[in-house]
Order: structure tokens, then sequence, then C-alpha cells
């Protein structure tokens, strides 16, 4: 029998860790929507240059385990590559010729981005001390940055996922610093089957002994297993059904025997791979805080509702969802059209679930350019 790949050491990197070629913002003692407050400093990246008039900008908002390295090599404080390739830079649907685009870790985050790996005033980790914060939380955070960055006004705010979830709440929340918004393979408010399918996967961390409640970062132990667990329960609904089946099928791993063998199918080989790949690079604690704000997410909290809050906003609203994305089904984003009239939609063609905001980049670009050059 092979073990499972799911426990690891990690690297040099540890979570938080400031390093690489991000910059830093510190962006002060933020007032939280659930109470308390918490000082914050953001790990951003920019491309591009900002025009005089300051009206070139464009915010890029990444996923659950996303970082600001929206293209480029891994490196230093960037333990994969960016995670959009091809989509920024001099020519590309965000043409860094034309556009100044930013890209920032979320707030909760562990690139760079205050979050509860991050060292407190004390100089420990801020663990299970790291406060409750919501997708609004998140958006204060990132309306800072603009502040700092002389951003008025976003030309354009962009993202898939939990970055749809911080797109939709900053035309919201701050409806004159948006243009345009495109939002995909989100929803505008986290469905009770998103819900259901995050409890295992917190459950899972949290009944791993290294959890500790949180409060692991000093140990020298991190709660690996039950990351790998979450990720494992995450990334199934990240993919289509049929998508597995055709991939993977009922074929056992090579030199692996899963009838009575003690061995694993091809398929669970796959988990155990995403799994251990997450696990070097990502840290529970953040796992936990960011699942939780996405479980916050609803843009039509204190607004009168969803098709309130969505009508309120003025500007330039798409929305484009996955054919196959069983997570964040199509449904929802033609439940923000139907909600709010004058919103556009584009439908990604993919085999790949929710994952398609990822891998069908040309789409994605296609998406882009239809929202850019309607500007
Ligand atoms: N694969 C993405 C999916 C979340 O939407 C991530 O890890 O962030």
């Amino acid at each position: 029998m092979t073990a499972t790949p799911i426990r690891t050491t990690g690297d040099a990197w540890r979570p938080g860790d400031p390093v690489g070629d991000r910059r830093f913002a510190d962006v002060g003692e933020v007032r939280l929507e659930r109470g308390g407050t918490l000082p914050v400093t953001v790990a951003y990246e920019t491309w591009g240059t900002l025009s005089p008039a300051a009206d070139n900008a464009i915010l890029v908002e990444h996923a659950l385990t996303g970082d600001s390295h929206v293209v480029g090599e891994a490196g230093p404080g960037h333990p994969t590559a960016g995670w959009w390739p091809g989509l920024v830079g001099p020519g590309a649907p965000l043409d860094t010729d034309r556009y100044f685009v930013v890209a920032a870790n979320v707030l909760g985050g562990c690139q760079g981005t205050t979050g509860p790996a991050s060292a407190a005033s004390d100089g420990r980790a801020w663990g299970s001390r790291f406060p409750f914060v919501t997708i609004r939380d998140q958006v204060e955070v990132e309306a800072r940055l603009a502040d700092a960055l002389g951003v008025d006004a976003w030309h354009l705010v962009l993202g898939g996922s939990m970055g749809g979830m911080r797109a939709l709440e900053w035309a919201a929340t701050h409806p004159r610093r948006v243009e345009r918004a495109l939002v995909l393979a989100s929803t505008a408010a986290t469905t009770a089957d998103q819900v259901a399918w995050c409890q295992p996967q917190l459950l899972a961390i949290r009944s791993d002994p290294d959890y500790r409640d949180g409060d692991y970062h000093d140990t020298g132990r991190a709660p690996l297993t039950g990351l790998g667990i979450a990720r494992r329960i995450a990334h199934i609904t990240y993919r289509h059904e049929g998508e597995l089946d055709q991939r993977f099928g009922r074929r056992p791993r090579p030199g692996e025997d899963p009838l009575g063998g003690g061995g694993r199918y091809d398929v669970e080989s796959y988990l155990d791979h995403h799994a251990a790949k997450l696990a070097r690079r990502f840290d529970a604690g953040s796992y936990v805080v960011l699942s939780e704000a996405m479980n916050s997410h609803d843009v039509g909290r204190d607004r009168g509702g969803v098709a309130a809050a969505l009508q309120a906003y003025p500007g330039r609203l798409h929305v484009a969802g996955v054919t196959t994305d069983r997570l964040y089904p199509l449904r929802l984003s033609q439940e923000m059209v139907r909600a709010r009239p004058g919103t556009t939609l584009t439908v990604i063609e993919s085999d790949h679930g929710h994952d398609g905001f990822l891998v069908e980049t040309a789409q994605v670009g296609a998406v882009i350019g239809e929202v850019l050059d309607r500007a």
C-alpha cells in the first residue's frame, strides 16, 4: 500500500512571511463589520502605469487560495506561478500598455496581507485571536489600498469565485468608485449548498490535533492532514463529475490495487496530489478565515436584499458562469441578471466545472475584452 502524501514539513517559506517582489501598504486600523478593529498590512503587485488622470486602473481579485501574483513565475513570496497566465501584460486582455493593473492578497490571506499566520503586536502569530472578517471587510481594506495608490475610481474590478464576491461588494459599497464590474463563477449571496460543502472542510481542519484551536503557528507543526482533507473535498466540487469520470474512470493508480489490495484509484491519487500541493503553499488558519468570509457573503445584507443592492449600482455589471460549475452553478449568474436589468451575461463553455474560470483563459480573456471594449 502506498502512503497518502498529505503531510509535509513545508519549505523555507512560511505563510505570512513578507518576502518576494511584492510591495506592502500599511493601511492602518480597520474597523470590522462584525465588530472590533485590526491593524492591516496589504501585499500587492501592480503592472503598467497609472495615467495622470488616474482613470485607467483595474483591480483583479483572486479566489480562495490565490494571491496577488496574477501572472509571472513562482519565486520568493510566490509559491506558485501566476494563476491567470496570459491575461495581464502588453497586448494581453488586461493590456498593461493601456491599463494600470493592481492585485492584492486578501485580508485574512497568507501571502503577505495580514492574516492568522501574521505576527500580532506581541510578535506571536494572530492564530485564534484573528477576528472574524467578512467580504465587506476585505473590500474596505482594498479601498484603503486604492486610496494609498491614488486610485479614486476603478475602470474595472473583476474576479472569480471569492474574487467575484469582492468585485460585487466593491460595486455595492463604493458604486461611484467602480465604473464596471466583472463577476465570474460567483454569486450574489453564498447558498446553503456552498455553506454545506464548506462545513466538512472546516471540521476536517478543526479536528486535526495539530490545529490547536488555531494556535499552532508557533508549535512547529501545522494541521496539514486536516487542510489536505479540506482541499480534497473542495477540489471535487471545483471539477465536474463528468470530467473526473472521463479523465480517470475506474482506473487504478499504476502499480496499486484498490480492489482489496489497499491501493488507490487514480482519481484518489489526483486528489492526494492537490491536497499535498495546497498543504505546501497555504495556511490552514487562512483557509478557515477565508472560508468563513465566503460563507458570510450576501451583497443584500442590510441593503434591502440582493435585488435592491444590485439595482443601486449605476455602473456596468457583467457576470459570467461556467456551464459545468456545480459549486457556483450558472443559475446563480442568471439570477443576478434577473435581479438587475441591464446586467449582461457570458456563458463560459467548459468541461472543467468551477475551475473553468481559471482554466479557460481564452474565454475569460474574450469576456474581459468585451467588457473593456464597451467602455
Ligand atoms: N481553485 C480555486 C477555486 C476556488 O474558487 C482556488 O483554489 O482558489
